[in-house]
């Protein structure tokens, strides 16, 4: 390769490089996986040793991964925050032990062995024995303060109350999202139809990074720790270090072990292969660091990485196996995800069932046939990827994956807009997910803010016709009787292949006995999961015995059961669930016949479906048994809340309402700016394209969007029904807190910490004088005020784009304010 040829080969590698480091670090996605990204940075270090003379100061080589963002302070690390060296080999690993060797010019040094934990590194500063600060690595230098966000972190200890504590230290780790926690939320999302998290790193660092501490407190972070800095610690290896921590209760791993040698070290790597996915958090190799601190120091570091330690990662795994089917999920916005069906396979430690496929081009590009075999990949990722077909196993004649044309929801018609790769189903009014999507997005705490109206029980309302649409959510006070007992989650139920209804056996087991609790119940469960179920129901009644709970009663139900059972193997089985008409059978006794229940289990969806068809006296003792097979229910203090929930929403100002409905493109932002523009709905809806594109921040979409929304005679007659219950559609006096137009047409971004303002304040400052708060550098910006420690990258743009930068005093001077 000739010297010209690698420099542009470089520039190419780097701009590459700071593509993915940007999507990684700071917008917690990936396009490629870890290996690729470590072969492409390979490349580009060993192009830059063989032509030194290119080695760019700045180049992605010489430099920690991360950046910081503008939304946190800056903290200057007081030691640096390093990367690691990384390889796939062994034989790089010798060579690596061949180094530490030379270095030290003996053998007599011990590594010690951690797993590498797949989260985001994490500082801890504490003073006193108080945590005072918690910073993210950022660019290696420094990092972005979210001390507010770690401290809901739960097993982070806040305080340290071990006498020999030093008056200052640091802690290092890795903060990290359990996989079951991980797979707890994508079960939800799956269930919502929206798109799915990716993995629990990225997961892990887009929480860390949200802005309400209180969001981050419900999802469950947690840390391990593998490093203590400071002048006073009085220690001499990395392994009397962990011991202190461990001592001073911080969360480490107890997977760490030290050896002898580099053959010893393999070994670990070994047998850490397969265990590691027994382990809560997901790990992506070995770490291994010289033990010894006068070695370490004699080693030193490079720009980036020290030299005394090394990570092994583990590639990801494959395996074959068949493509069953490929099935469509309709997202609350319409869009269509294909998922691949696949027989099930063992793969990194899990059973893998399913892949997504993202778009018809994905498929395309892989030429998927029907009953294809395929490569299945799980590395960093916990959704598997597809990542091609094994020719060799094709049958003949099969034919290629036809791609839908209808919606599976509601049958429609699917589009694919012009530069999109998904398609999307254009129903919006009608398809149920997108119905969903629609009133959640009303009620939602930015929109009506009606915090009462979950989407289990929008769910239950729209599936039993209580409402169509959002405005429907203010005639359910009329509704209130009707809604008693109205069911509202379907988790407890299963649908057998010909329709039959099935109920989850912790429920038939709950409504069968008396004063046993749920959660007693559900705990045995839990322990006795791996019998089968007729050995289940055995131990269930010694169990009865056992807590001495009307045993004769109780046993002699569940022996009902199973003589019930072995009399009807004409139900299929179905692992967790029985047929609800057996159970109900046995409640009911002799009212109804065994086969009418079965036929009307086909048609209904909810025990309360099915209890309303029977229309059945019953007597009290039967109608509490009952009860308790159902799902939770519409109860008077769930109904006087919603209700009391929506009243309380119409008093939401104008700019909430037009954002609560949905209209294309308008954010929250633009509906404040056009409500303040217009004033009321009348006038915004009369206004000619001109007017509106007077308007800052308004442009040709959302002029469309605007123009679509009001030709659709549903939208404005959901809007008169929205009027005549009284929302607001005009702004009122005290909304209209104008406090001058020195700013008025300005577009204006803060970045950096300010002064006199907090993050939110800046902005309601600007917009309540006129000007247009914007939240990214473009060229389209007044003027940036330049905070304290505004961003380096930031501050590069601004000035690439010349854009102008004025201090907090100027801004303030320019308002009239100082
Ligand atoms: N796929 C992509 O697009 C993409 C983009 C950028 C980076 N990456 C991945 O990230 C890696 C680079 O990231 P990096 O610079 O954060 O380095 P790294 O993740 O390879 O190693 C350093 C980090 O390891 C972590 N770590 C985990 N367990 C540890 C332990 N026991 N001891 C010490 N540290 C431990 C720490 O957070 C430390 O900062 C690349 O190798 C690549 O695989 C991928
Ligand atoms: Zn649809």
């Amino acid at each position: 390769m000739t010297k010209k040829e690698a420099q542009s080969r470089i520039e190419e590698l780097s701009k590459q490089i700071n593509h993915h480091n940007q999507l990684y670090y700071q917008e917690s996605k990936t396009e490629i996986s870890d290996y690729e990204f470590d072969q492409l940075l390979e490349e580009l270090i060993g192009l830059e040793e063989k032509f030194p003379e290119l080695l760019k100061a700045d180049s992605p080589s010489q430099r920690v991964g991360g950046t910081i963002t503008k939304e946190f302070e800056t903290v200057v690390h007081e030691t640096r925050m390093l990367s690691l060296g990384n390889t796939y080999s062994f034989e790089e690993l010798q060579a690596f032990d061949e180094r530490v060797e030379k270095g030290l010019g003996s053998k007599g040094y011990e590594y010690f062995c951690e797993l590498k934990f797949d989260g985001v590194a994490i500082s801890l500063v504490y003073e006193n024995g108080e945590l005072v600060r918690a910073v993210t690595r950022g660019d290696g230098y420094k990092g972005d303060n979210v001390t507010e966000n770690v401290k809901t972190i739960r097993n982070i200890p806040l305080k340290i109350h071990h006498p020999d504590v030093p008056s200052k230290f640091e802690v290092r780790g890795e903060i990290f999202l359990p996989v079951s926690e991980f797979e707890k939320i994508n079960a939800e999302k799956a269930a919502a139809g929206e798109a799915l998290l990716a993995n629990p790193r990225n997961t892990a660092s887009g929480t860390l990074k949200m802005q309400d501490s209180a969001v981050v407190a419900k999802r469950r972070l947690n840390c391990y720790f593998y490093q203590l800095l400071g002048d006073e610690i009085g220690v001499e290896s990395h392994e009397a270090a962990i011991h202190l921590i461990e001592k001073w209760g911080f969360n480490v791993s107890k997977t760490y072990k030290k050896v002898a040698s580099i053959d010893q070290a393999i070994q670990y790597i070994n047998e850490w292969e397969q265990k590691r996915f027994s382990l809560p958090l997901e790990t992506d190799g070995v770490v291994l660091k010289v033990d010894n601190y006068d070695q370490r120091e004699e080693l030193g570091f490079t720009a980036k990485i020290p030299r005394w330690a090394i990570a092994y990662k583990y590639k990801a795994e494959s395996a074959i196996t068949e493509l069953l089917s490929v099935t469509y999920q309709v997202g609350r916005t319409g869009a269509i995800t294909p998922v691949a069906n696949l027989s099930p396979v063992s793969l990194a430690g899990t059973t893998v069932k399913r892949a997504s496929l993202h778009n018809a081009n994905e498929i395309l590009r892989l030429d998927l046939r029907e009953g294809d075999f395929v490569h299945v990949e799980k590395g960093g990722e916990i959704i598997p990827k597809i990542t091609g077909v094994d020719l060799s196993k094709r049958k003949e004649f099969v034919k290629p994956i036809q791609y839908i044309t209808h919606c599976p929801e509601c049958g429609t018609e699917l589009v694919r807009r012009e530069g999109e790769a998904k398609h999307f189903c254009p129903n919006t009014k009608g398809c149920p997910p997108q119905v969903l999507g629609r009133i959640e997005h009303f009620v939602s705490k930015r929109a009506m803010d009606i915090d009462s109206m979950g989407s289990e029980r929008i769910r239950a309302l729209l599936e039993r016709g209580f409402i169509k649409n959002y405005s429907d959510l203010y005639s359910l006070v009329d509704k209130k009787e009707s809604l008693l007992g109205l069911e509202m989650s379907q988790d407890q139920y299963e649908k057998e292949g010909e329709g039959l209804l099935y109920i989850s056996v912790e429920k038939a087991l709950y409504a069968l006995t008396d004063v046993i609790s749920l959660k007693q119940i559900q705990d045995f469960l839990a322990e006795n999961t791996e019998v089968p179920f007729d050995e289940t129901l055995k131990l269930f009644k010694q169990a009865i015995r056992n807590w001495k709970k009307k045993v004769p009663s109780n046993t002699g139900m569940i022996e009902y059961l199973q003589a019930h059972l072995q009399d009807h193997p004409e139900f299929p089985k179905l692992e967790d669930y029985l047929p609800v008409a057996l159970v109900l059978d046995l409640l009911l006794g002799r009212r109804v016949s065994l086969e009418e229940l079965t036929e009307i289990s086909k048609t209904k969806g909810t025990v309360h479906g099915i209890m309303l068809k029977l229309d059945l006296e019953l007597s009290e003792s039967v109608r509490e048994k009952i009860k308790k097979l159902k799902a939770n229910t519409f109860q008077e203090g769930v109904i006087k809340n919603m209700i009391d929930g929506i009243e309380v929403s119409k008093a939401q100002p104008f700019d909430k309402v037009l954002f609560a409905l949905g209209i294309r493109n308008i954010g929250e932002n633009t509906a404040k700016i056009l409500a303040n523009y217009f004033g009321d709905l009348d006038t915004l809806k009369d206004a000619s394209e001109e007017k509106l594109l007077e308007i800052n921040g308004v442009g040709e979409t959302l002029v469309k969007s605007l123009r679509e929304f009001f030709a659709d005679q549903d939208n404005l007659d959901a809007i008169e029904a929205l009027k005549s219950y009284g929302l607001n559609f005009k702004v009122s006096e005290e909304d209209n807190q104008k406090l001058g137009e020195q700013l008025a047409g300005k577009k204006i971004l803060a970045s950096g910490k300010l002064e006199n303002f907090s993050r939110d304040g800046i902005k309601e400052f600007v917009q309540s004088h006129g000007g247009q708060y914007v939240s990214s550098v473009s060229k389209n910006l007044d003027f940036i005020i330049e905070g304290a420690d505004m961003g380096p990258s930031k501050k590069e743009k601004a000035e690439k784009l010349g854009v102008p930068m004025i201090s907090e005093s100027e801004f303030l001077a320019m308002v009239g304010k100082q």
